[in-house]
């Protein structure tokens, strides 16, 4: 009987009746989502409720960070970013999702729709035994104690960058790029001790190509993040190679650096542990080297780590250094510049005087380290989980089972409850000169907190304290209106930071 109707009906007639039932679908979708959905009492901008397009414009934007700090002033502490998703802005939020799972508090596990990458790696694998089995395989490379074996390599490349940044900067007369400068400088760290051999960016004074494709890579599948939130992204990218040639040139790179990564990887399994100018220096404990020394993880899983370690080891600390240098190069911050010249070439007489465990101890390097990495987290997302079976409540408020959640990076660190007076500015002083350290979580907490986090200080302290030792600098660009560097930086997973031209004088101590 209904069959007979919907065939009695004109084409006209059909459309407009499938036009309506669709309507009325999604409608009465949008309404659930909206005044009945467990998620529907939070606050937050409005699309954000009924679609993922309020996530996706605000992602897609490069601007992430802000759009969510905006969002939380004007809404509150917990806000629905998403039909299915809470962001939080407390430091007790942090703590609560991110922190070990104990007896009475369950863990949140990543989240399937940011993290699963089809590359279950140490970062994005999603299953906690499975991160706990791979964590224990690169654990031993990353303690103080291996960390202690890899100094002299950081030794070497800083080194070896102070000369070249004053030949090639014509000792003050040429700004150079440090933004570049930076990138080459932590790639070819990270690249001798994930592969035993630099990229030789610094050397050659130019970008590596296996870098360049990387970071090209990760900026621009920012956009992969989307594909499980948006239904017409996934088959979008599977068909995109067919129509457009630059999208089919940028499967061509990835399929390229994957065999690179992998012929890397194979090559310093090869070799074993000895390092390109380990005849300087001891052996280095480096990063495959005792998941290769246990076995247990064939060629291609261990190139898929390599290439994590390279992304989440260099371009972060290459955006702390690069955010340092632009700080301390405002007028407004003369008096940090001086006090941190003053602080590290008292400690330190000369260059070879500057260790990793002797930077440890200058309070003045390391605040201002500190408040870099507050005021301008290289990771500044708050990493999404996912509430865990059962639920489990976040800083008091219950969350149900399966809710992706997030504690904000950028918000958290720009709040005043958290980091104290004038969170906008840059004042060092709070990490070393008040009664109460910020709250601040740049390298997170908890199972999933930064594998890498004694080195990465370690190389941050060793190439800004022989910096301020061996040049005094002035910025080269304009600062004003959209001369401002930071203005500029773009969130595409990591920062995609434009150049900062800077002029290095050697100081009177290195002439
Ligand atoms: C200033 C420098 C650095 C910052 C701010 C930083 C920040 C972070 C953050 C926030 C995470 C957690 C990400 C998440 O939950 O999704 C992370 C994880 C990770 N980082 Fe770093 N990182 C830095 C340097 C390094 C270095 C030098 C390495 C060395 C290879 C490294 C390797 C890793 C790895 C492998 C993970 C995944 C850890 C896991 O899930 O077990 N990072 N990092």
């Amino acid at each position: 009987m209904a069959l007979e109707m919907v065939l009695s009906l004109s084409p006209a007639a059909l459309a407009v009746s499938v036009a309506f039932i669709v309507s009325v679908y999604w409608l009465a979708n949008y309404a659930f989502l909206y005044w009945l959905h467990p998620l529907s009492k939070y606050p937050g901008p409005p699309l954000a409720a009924v679609s993922e397009l309020w996530y996706a414009s605000a992602w897609t934007s490069g601007l992430w960070n802000r759009r969510i700090q905006e969002a939380h002033n004007r809404y509150g502490d917990i806000i629905r970013i998403a039909p299915n998703e809470l962001s939080f802005a407390t430091a007790q939020a942090f703590r609560d999702i991110y922190g070990a799972p104990s007896k009475t508090r369950k863990l949140f596990p990543k989240s399937d729709r940011f993290y699963d990458n089809g590359h279950p790696n140490i970062a994005f694998v999603l299953d906690p035994e499975e991160h706990a089995r791979q964590h224990r395989m690169f654990a031993p490379q990353f303690r103080p104690s291996a960390v202690r074996t890899q100094e002299p390599i950081v030794h070497s490349h800083v080194d070896l960058w102070l000369e070249q940044l004053a030949a090639r900067g014509s000792n003050g007369a040429l700004p150079v790029d440090v933004s570049k400068w930076f990138e080459w400088l932590t790639f070819d760290i990270i690249g001798e001790l994930t592969f035993g051999e630099s990229f030789n960016a610094t050397r050659d004074n130019k970008s590596h190509p296996w870098v360049s494709i990387l970071l090209d890579t990760t900026y621009s599948g920012s956009i992969f993040n989307l594909r499980k939130r948006l239904a017409f992204v996934g088959p979008l990218m599977r068909w995109m190679p067919y129509v457009s040639a630059t999208a089919r040139a940028a499967v061509d790179s990835i399929t390229q650096h994957g065999a690179m990564t992998l012929a890397k990887t194979r090559k310093r399994i090869e070799v074993g542990p000895a390092h390109s100018n380990s005849s300087k220096h001891a052996p280095v404990d480096d990063f495959l080297e005792h998941a290769i020394r246990v076995g247990g993880m064939s060629d291609t899983e261990l190139a898929n780590q390599a290439m994590v370690m390279l992304t989440a080891g260099a371009e972060t600390s290459a955006t702390v250094l690069t955010t340092v240098l632009w700080y301390l190069s405002q007028p407004a911050h003369a008096h940090c510049l001086e006090r941190l010249r003053s602080e590290v070439r008292t400690a330190f007489p000369n260059l070879a005087d500057v260790t990793g465990d002797a930077t440890a101890k200058l309070p003045y390097l390391n605040a201002v380290l500190e408040e870099t990495m507050r005021l301008f987290p290289p990771s500044p997302v708050g990493p999404p989980r996912v509430s865990p079976v059962g639920g489990e409540s976040v800083d008091g408020t219950f969350v149900p089972g399966g809710v992706y959640v997030s504690a904000d990076v950028w918000t958290i660190h720009h709040d005043a409850r958290t980091v104290g007076e004038r969170p906008d500015k840059f004042e060092p002083e709070r990490w070393c000169d008040a009664p109460t350290k910020p709250y601040t979580v740049p390298f997170s907490i908890g199972p999933r907190m930064c594998i890498g986090v004694t080195l990465a200080w370690v190389e941050m302290r060793i190439a800004l304290a022989k910096a301020a030792i061996a040049f005094d600098w002035e910025l080269a660009q304009d600062t004003s209106g959209s001369g401002d560097w930071m203005e500029e930086a773009r969130l595409k997973q990591l920062w995609k930071k434009p150049p900062l031209m800077i002029r290095f004088r050697p100081s009177e101590k290195t002439e």
